[in-house]
């Protein structure tokens, strides 16, 4: 049985202080592969990340780097090791984690307003205040008159930037970012900026 190890730290384990935001200790996530090898995209790693700090990962394609943030999202599950996030330990799904992927994700029967709702409207019903936040996030990465239109009519930048707008309309304490930048142009890039609501 073949294993490949990828993504490597050597940092001691967290101690699970309070004031730490996400913790991962010792974590691992061990794929099956089609022809029945074990592959290790992400071995003993282990990490911590106080409130209010910017981290990135950074390394080579295929180092496990998506892997981690979707442990992190809750989108896959660790075979080893523990995640911590808001000082609780977690298996599955956090509301307060937004994750932005590498190329955008709208509903394609949804308008884009609306895909920018979706995650209210997931939780509960959304209100007029929503409307406003959605509209005023559009507006931010430069798609304030595109809410009606469907994903479909606008470009794959756009996608992308109604994707990210989407990412913050839950004020999520955590946003995790995989290259979402990469199916913009460099102007764009320079325009989409992380503006906090009040
Ligand atoms: N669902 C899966 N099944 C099997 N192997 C997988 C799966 N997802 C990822 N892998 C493997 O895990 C390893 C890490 O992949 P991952 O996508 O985390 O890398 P990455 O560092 O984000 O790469 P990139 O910078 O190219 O996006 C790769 O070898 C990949 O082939």
């Amino acid at each position: 049985m073949a294993t490949v190890s990828h993504l490597r730290t050597v940092d001691a384990a967290p101690s699970g202080a309070p004031q730490t935001l996400i913790e991962l200790a010792h974590a691992g996530v061990t794929f099956r592969t089609r022809t029945g090898e074990d592959l290790t995209a992400v071995e003993d790693f282990n990490l911590r990340i106080q409130d209010g700090e910017i981290v990135s990962l950074v390394g080579p394609s295929g180092c496990g780097k998506s892997t981690v943030l979707r442990m992190l999202a809750g989108l896959q599950e660790p075979s080893n090791g523990d995640i911590w996030i808001g000082g609780g330990k977690r298996r599955r799904g956090f509301s307060q984690v937004a994750i932005v992927f590498q190329r955008p994700t709208l509903l394609p029967w949804l308008s884009v307003l609306k895909n920018v709702l979706y995650p209210v409207r997931a939780l509960r019903r959304t209100t007029a205040d929503d409307r406003a936040r959605a509209q005023t996030l559009l507006e931010m990465v430069g798609l304030g008159d595109m809410g009606g239109r469907m994903p479909h009519e606008l470009s794959g930048g756009m996608q992308q930037r109604a994707s990210i707008a989407r990412s913050l309309i839950l004020d999520p304490k955590i946003l995790l970012m995989d290259e979402p930048f990469g199916a913009l142009d460099a102007l764009t890039r320079e325009d989409v900026v992380y503006v906090p609501a009040e």
